[in-house]
């Protein structure tokens, strides 16, 4: 038996229940494209028809689609030849683009995808093909990410319009089903659409009628998110509740501990943080344990400390900032800028000066500063460097984008000499070729072989007349030569 989800995805946009303004929007978007047109960043929660919109729509448009994660960004060769080259896309199939799908961009923070919010953005730079982006989390997406893109929010939908959905499913599958039954599915799936389809698919296994009571045991399929976790041990639920949870997440023990290490500052009390910490320190012995071991029972013991003992040492404080990605992610980020920029830097001296890259870090660096730090201007022009590259040297951030903002300046304004430089001679040489035009007389009509003719006439009859003059006349002309 096929599962229903699949089953009946949305095949095209059309078909697409509820979120009428996002459909729109993406259906705008893709007629309208063209390159360099910002990736469209489809967000809301979970089974809403997010990443079924995206594949209606390439469907509908006759786009291939690609589906890519960050981490790809390991094999950037090949990222590259999807998304940028124009020899490449037209594809096999002959579809004209292919849309590059990347689904869970909130969750680009876990070890596989450090960087991960970088790397979408370099290919979002090189792209020569239409992108849509997918996320649960808006809060959880890098903030450069968001700013290079168009958002296109999913709501949750409504139970009247889940409704229908459920009432065509039954009459495609034949089962006969009462009102009270669709009503009560498409309530309680608070408008997760997904979660609808399963349990009626759940309800319904191998009968031809639906009725109420055959709903109470169908369990909604519930995918939580990492933020519902860290949610639930902050108000303090139930043991039993915090495990299902777990379960249900797709992030490993090691990760939701640093997620959960990052909501101890919203517990009230120094105590409870400190139980919090002893607790998790606890829990992180056995997610070393585990890995040491290769023994993943410990898993279990690892997530129950961490989770119920923080629960408990949070006593049901309840969520009062926003629930945020761990901070080291963002600071190991910083670090890898860092050691990029510091590359970079030594690349471009190694290069100006005919010195070792390895010569200048270790011996070099400190003079060179100093030097800089007397000339800033010189060095930065000379080297080509940006805000970020002179502050290398400079360490004081408002200096630096003041001496490069004073460089931008001088180019723009170097540049609009130039162009006017260029544009006063040339209006010069027009005049000068309008008064040479008005100078020259016109030229000399051509004389044609009648006219020539009919001269020759003339001269052979002059000559008769004018004998002698006109043979002293040619011999002059034959003598100039
Ligand atoms: N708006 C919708 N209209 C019709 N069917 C839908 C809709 N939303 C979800 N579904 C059903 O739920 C399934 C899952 O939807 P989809 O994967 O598009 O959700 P999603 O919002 O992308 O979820 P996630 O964020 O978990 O990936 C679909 O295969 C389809 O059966």
């Amino acid at each position: 038996m096929q599962d229903w989800v699949e089953k009946y995805r949305p095949q095209s946009v059309s078909d697409i229940v509820g979120n009428k303004e996002a459909v729109r929007q993406m259906v705008e978007w893709a007629k309208n494209w063209q390159r360099g047109q910002e990736p469209l960043l489809l967000y809301g929660k979970p089974g809403i028809g997010k990443t079924s919109a995206a594949y209606a729509l390439a469907r509908d448009m006759g786009w291939e689609i690609v589906e890519l994660n960050a981490s790809d960004q390991r094999t950037k060769g090949i990222i590259e030849r999807i998304a940028g080259s124009t020899a490449t896309t037209m594809s096999l199939t002959g579809a004209s683009r292919k849309l590059l799908l990347f689904d869970e961009a909130d969750n680009l923070h876990g070890s596989a995808d450090r960087g991960g919010a970088r790397a979408i953005l370099d290919i979002i730079k090189i792209s020569m093909q239409p992108i849509i982006l997918i996320a649960n989390d808006l809060y959880g997406i890098a903030k450069e990410l968001k700013g290079a893109c168009e958002p296109v929010q999913f709501k949750a939908i409504q139970a009247r319009s889940i409704a229908p959905r459920l009432r065509y499913i039954c009459s495609a599958e034949k089962i006969s089903c009462s009102d009270d039954s669709i009503r009560d599915i498409s309530e309680s799936s608070s408008g997760d659409m997904r979660a609808a389809v399963n349990m009626l698919f759940a309800a319904s296994a191998g009968k031809d009628t639906l009725s109420e009571d055959m709903i109470a045991t169908a369990e909604k399929d519930e995918r939580s998110t990492i933020f519902e976790l860290v949610g639930a041990v902050l108000k303090g639920q139930s043991d039993r509740r915090l495990m299902e949870l777990s379960s249900n997440i797709s992030d490993t023990p090691d990760t939701t501990e640093q997620w959960v290490e990052e909501s101890i500052f919203q517990m009230k009390g120094i105590e409870s943080q400190y139980l919090a910490y002893k607790n998790l320190s606890v829990a992180d012995t056995y997610v070393g344990n585990t890995y040491r071991r290769q023994y993943y029972t410990l898993w279990k013991y690892a997530s129950s400390l961490m989770l119920i003992g923080c629960a408990d040492a949070a006593g049901g404080c309840g969520v009062f900032e926003r629930i945020m990605p761990p901070s080291r992610w963002r600071k190991m980020a910083g670090g890898k800028k860092q050691k990029n920029l510091r590359i970079r830097v030594l690349n471009k001296l190694s290069e100006g000066y005919h010195v070792p890259e390895d010569t200048l870090r270790d011996e070099l660096l400190t003079s060179v500063s100093v030097l800089v730090d007397l000339n800033p201007m010189k060095f930065a022009k000379d080297f080509e460097l940006d805000k970020d590259e002179l502050n290398f040297f400079l360490h004081d951030n408002t200096r630096s984008a003041e001496i490069i903002k004073e460089i931008k300046k001088e180019i723009r304004e170097r540049e609009k000499a130039e162009k006017k430089k260029e544009k006063s001679l040339s209006s010069k040489k027009t005049k000068k070729l309008v008064e040479t035009v008005k100078e020259k007389p016109p030229a000399q009509p051509e004389i044609s072989e009648k006219t020539k003719d009919e001269k020759k006439d003339t001269i052979s009859s002059d000559e008769e007349n004018e004998n002698g003059k006109k043979q002293a006349e040619t011999q002059s002309t034959l003598f100039s030569f």
